[in-house]
């Protein structure tokens, strides 16, 4: 097949995706948030939906409220209006007195990775994984140590269960953060910036231990400010700019013929095309 069937195919097929989630259920929708810092208006009644089998990629320039919408997500930062829905349940909302209400259970279903691992310097890296099950979660240490073994075997870890993070490498940090994020056996994994303090080749390994998720099927939101990875991992790929969402499409389509012109200007710079 040319590229250009395989473009119209990719299209053909995106156009059926697009049609109301067919094949596959809601797991995220974001329905009117607004979420503002001050005078800064990060989201704009921004509506945003993903699929459970997506692994979807956010871009957009500096600023433009990638960490923030993950943040928003994960029930760490309040939002001002709108509601989010998990798994076609309400998740996110905002009473009458204009405060935030995260359902707590749901919270539970979304692990989260960011950029600096956060992992708690006095605590070995057995410490920091059962922390929060057994203190936050209720689970038994006994479940929780096991649970521990068993995802630091999976992502190659087993050995530094008794070591403390100041003895690691930056990849290795990041892999016990990953495993972390796996404990309560997460819906959606959040990955805010992964790899961007890393050295290159820690780089490649933690894209590696992502796309062995990937291939678990695990749903994903990733930002990112590696395109090439972006286009690699992402089922999905989204462009928000100024607290709205300008495009979101297969990344084949974005990557090649976005369709906004603010994709293109922005794609253009990041991938020096011209
Ligand atoms: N806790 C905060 N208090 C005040 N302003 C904030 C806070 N967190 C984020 N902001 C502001 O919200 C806007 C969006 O920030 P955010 O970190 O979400 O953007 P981003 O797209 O992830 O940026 P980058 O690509 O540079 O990491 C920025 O203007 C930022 O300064």
């Amino acid at each position: 097949m040319n590229t250009e069937e395989n473009i119209n195919e990719q299209k053909a097929e995106n156009a059926i995706k697009h049609q109301g989630f067919l094949g596959s259920k809601p797991l995220v929708e974001f329905k009117g948030v607004t979420k503002r810092f001050g005078d800064t208006c990060v989201m704009d009644e921004m509506d945003l939906q993903m699929r459970e089998d997506d692994r979807l990629v956010i871009i957009g320039p500096s600023g433009s409220g990638k960490s923030t919408l993950l943040r928003v997500l994960m029930g760490l930062e309040p939002i001002d209006k709108g509601e989010i829905h998990f798994d076609s349940k309400p998740y996110v909302s905002v009473d009458s007195k204009g405060r935030t209400q995260t359902d707590l259970a749901t919270r539970s279903k979304v692990g989260m990775v960011f950029q600096h691992y956060t992992l708690f310097p006095h605590l070995s890296v057995l410490g920091n994984m059962t922390l929060s099950p057994v203190k936050v979660h209720g689970m038994g240490r006994s479940e929780a140590e096991d649970r521990a073994r068993e995802y630091l075997g999976r992502l190659g870890m087993e050995d530094k269960l008794n070591s403390y993070p100041g003895k690691l490498s930056g990849g290795q940090k990041q892999r016990v953060a990953i495993a972390r994020a796996l404990m309560l056996e997460p819906k959606l994994m959040l990955f805010d910036e992964v790899t961007s303090a890393l050295d290159p080749e820690m780089v490649a390994e933690i894209e590696k231990v992502m796309l062995d998720l990937a291939k678990q099927k695990m749903a994903m939101m990733i930002v990112t400010h590696d395109m090439y990875f972006a286009k690699k991992i992402a089922t999905e790929s989204v462009f928000i700019a100024g607290g709205k969402v300008v495009e979101k499409c297969d990344p084949e389509i974005m990557f090649n013929e976005p369709k906004e012109e603010r994709t293109k200007d922005f794609l253009n710079k990041v991938l020096h095309l011209k």
